[in-house]
C-alpha cells in the first residue's frame, strides 16, 4: 500500500523527496488500514461472548454514538451520529457493544444505507430482539469539499424492524427518546 500512495503522490506532480513527504507513503498507508481496519472484525469477535440473559422487555437505546467512516464512491469520510435502539426479550447485548458493532461497519467501504442496514441486523443477531431502529445522521465530505459543494445537507437514514416497523408507539418513543 506505501508504494500505491507514493505513486498517488506522485502522480498529482509532488516531490516524493522533500522533507514532509519522505514518509507520507507509510503514515497515509497505516492511516488507511487503521480507517478501515473493520475488514479484520467479525460479529463474534466484537460481542467477545458480552450477550447476558435479563428479564427485561423495555427498550434499550444507546443515541449520539460517534460514527467516522469513508464513502465507497470517492474514499472521502463521512461523519456524523448513530442512534440504536432494540427490544429486548430475554437477552441483552454488553453497551460498548453496540458501539463496537458501529465502529466495525463504520470502518468499512460503505454507503450511508448499507451500513444503517448492516448495524440493524447484527444486533438482531446478536440478541434475537423483537425489534432494532437505528437512525444515522451524517455529512459527507464528498458533497461538501468537492462536487456539489453543499455544507450544510445532513443525510438521515433509518432502519426499522420488527416491533419498530409494526407499532407506530413503539416507533414514536423511539424516535422521542432521541429526540427526533
Ligand atoms: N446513496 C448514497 N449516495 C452516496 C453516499 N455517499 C456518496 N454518495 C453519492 O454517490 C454518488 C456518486 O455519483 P457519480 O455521479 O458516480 O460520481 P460523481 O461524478 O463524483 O458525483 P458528484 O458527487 O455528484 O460529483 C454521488 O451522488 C454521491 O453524493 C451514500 O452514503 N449514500
Ligand atoms: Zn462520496
Amino acid at each position: 500500500m506505501e508504494e500505491q500512495f507514493a505513486k498517488i503522490i506522485e502522480s498529482i506532480g509532488e516531490d516524493l523527496n522533500r522533507e514532509g513527504l519522505v514518509d507520507t507513503p507509510k503514515r497515509a498507508a497505516k492511516a488507511f488500514k487503521f480507517l478501515n481496519n473493520g475488514y479484520d472484525k467479525t460479529l463474534e469477535d466484537v460481542l467477545n461472548g458480552a450477550i447476558f440473559s435479563a428479564e427485561t422487555e423495555d427498550m434499550v437505546i444507546v443515541k449520539d454514538i460517534e460514527l467516522y467512516s469513508l464513502c465507497e464512491h470517492h474514499l472521502l469520510p463521512f461523519i456524523g451520529k448513530c442512534h440504536v435502539g432494540y427490544l429486548p426479550q430475554g437477552k441483552v447485548l454488553g453497551l460498548s457493544k453496540i458501539a463496537r458493532i458501529v465502529d466495525m461497519y463504520a470502518r468499512r467501504l460503505q454507503i450511508q444505507e448499507k451500513l444503517t442496514k448492516q448495524i440493524a441486523d447484527a444486533i438482531s443477531l446478536a440478541v434475537d430482539a423483537k425489534g432494532v431502529a437505528v437512525v444515522i445522521e451524517a455529512k459527507h465530505l464528498c458533497m461538501m469539499m468537492r462536487g456539489v459543494e453543499k455544507q450544510n445537507s445532513v443525510m438521515t437514514t433509518s432502519v426499522m424492524t420488527g416491533i419498530f416497523r409494526k407499532s407506530i408507539s413503539t416507533r414514536s418513543e423511539f424516535l422521542n427518546l432521541i429526540n427526533r
